[in-house]
C-alpha cells in the first residue's frame, strides 16, 4: 500500500481531531461568494518521502502529475510569472490582465545574483553546486524576497529548497509556510519529488528523500466533508514513476519525459472549491 496515502490520512486525522479551528478569527482567505474561507490547522508539520521506496503520489484520489509537474518546470525551469505559460488553469484568479502573477515564484527563480562561480539565478546555482561541489551545504534557493512582497500576487507558500547529497543520493527540503492539504498537498509533494528526480538525473545521482516541511497545515471548512470521505477509501500500492533517461539537462525536460505506470486509484473528487 502507497506510504503517502497513509501518511496523508495520519496528517488529516490528526488535524481534524487535534487542530485549531480559525473560526471567530479575522481571515484573509474568501470563498468565491464572498464567505471568509475558515480553516482547521496544526502549526509545524514534517513528512518525510524516501524516493527510493515509491513515488508518493495519493491513491485515495488521482493527482494530476502531468499537471503538477507543468506547473513544477513553470516555475523552475521556465522561470515565468505568467498563466500564458502555463498549461492549466489553477493561477488564474491570481493572474492581473495581462496574465502576471508578479515577483513571485518564476520569476524569482530568475534573478541573478553574484555567487563566487559566477553571476547566475538560483536554479543554475543549485545545478553548478551539484555538478562541481555536489558535498556542500550551501545548495539552496529562497523565493521570500522581503523587498517584492508588494508586487507578489499571492506571496510564495512553497518558499525554500534546501538540496543536499548523502553518498550518492540527492535529498530534499521543502519549507512551505502555508499549505492547503486537499487542493495542494500531493500536489506539491509530487511537484517536489519530480524535481527531485530530475536534478539528481541530471548531476548523476539517485533520488534520496524528500522532507516536507509545513509551517501552517490546514483543511478549509469547505473541505471537511470531503476528505473526512476520502480517508476512508482504500488504499492501494504507489504507481511507479519512469523518467526519460536519456535527458541530461535540466532545461530539456518536459512533461512528456514523464511516466507514470499502473496508477490505481480511486474516483477523482470533482469541482473541489479553491479559497482566493
Ligand atoms: N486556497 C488555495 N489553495 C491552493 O492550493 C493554492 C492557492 N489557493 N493559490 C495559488 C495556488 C494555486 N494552486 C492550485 C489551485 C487549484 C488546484 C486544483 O484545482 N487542482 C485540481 C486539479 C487541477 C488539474 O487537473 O489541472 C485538483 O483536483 O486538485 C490545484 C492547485 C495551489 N495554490
Ligand atoms: O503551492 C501552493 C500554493 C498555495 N497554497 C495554498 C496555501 C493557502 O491555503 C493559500 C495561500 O493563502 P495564504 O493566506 O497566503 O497562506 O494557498 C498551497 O497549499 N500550495
Amino acid at each position: 500500500m502507497s506510504k503517502a496515502d497513509k501518511l496523508f490520512v495520519n496528517m488529516c486525522r490528526d488535524i481534524l481531531h487535534d487542530g485549531f479551528s480559525s473560526e471567530g478569527q479575522i481571515v484573509r482567505a474568501r470563498w468565491e461568494d464572498g464567505t471568509p474561507a475558515h480553516t482547521i490547522k496544526k502549526f509545524g508539520i514534517v513528512n518525510r518521502y524516501d524516493l527510493q521506496e515509491e513515488f508518493p503520489a495519493l491513491t485515495l484520489r488521482p493527482t494530476a502529475i502531468k499537471s503538477a509537474v507543468d506547473e513544477m518546470l513553470w516555475i523552475w525551469q521556465k522561470k515565468s510569472n505568467n498563466i500564458k505559460d502555463l498549461n492549466s488553469h489553477i493561477w488564474d484568479e491570481w493572474a492581473d490582465e495581462d496574465g502576471s502573477i508578479g515577483k513571485a515564484y518564476g520569476y524569482q527563480l530568475g534573478v541573478k545574483y553574484k555567487f563566487p562561480h559566477g553571476e547566475m539565478d538560483q536554479v543554475d546555482n543549485v545545478l553548478w553546486q551539484l555538478k562541481n561541489t555536489p558535498y556542500s551545504r550551501r545548495i539552496m534557493t529562497n523565493i521570500y524576497k522581503f523587498d517584492d512582497l508588494m508586487e507578489m500576487g499571492l506571496e510564495p507558500c512553497a518558499y525554500s529548497m534546501t538540496f543536499n547529497v548523502t553518498g550518492n543520493r540527492l535529498n530534499g527540503i521543502l519549507n512551505q509556510r502555508s499549505q492547503d492539504i486537499l487542493a495542494a498537498n500531493n500536489w506539491n509533494v509530487v511537484q517536489y519529488s519530480v524535481l527531485i528526480h530530475m536534478m539528481a538525473q541530471v548531476s548523476g545521482l539517485k533520488p534520496g528523500e524528500l522532507v516536507h516541511v509545513i509551517s501552517d497545515a490546514h483543511i478549509y471548512d469547505r473541505h471537511v466533508d470531503i476528505i473526512s470521505e476520502m480517508i476512508e477509501r482504500p488504499q492501494y500500492p504507489a504507481p511507479k514513476f519512469i523518467l526519460n533517461p536519456e535527458v541530461k539537462n535540466f532545461y530539456d525536460f518536459t512533461t512528456d519525459d514523464i511516466r507514470v505506470e499502473d496508477y490505481q486509484k480511486n474516483p477523482q473528487i470533482k469541482n473541489i472549491p479553491i479559497a482566493v
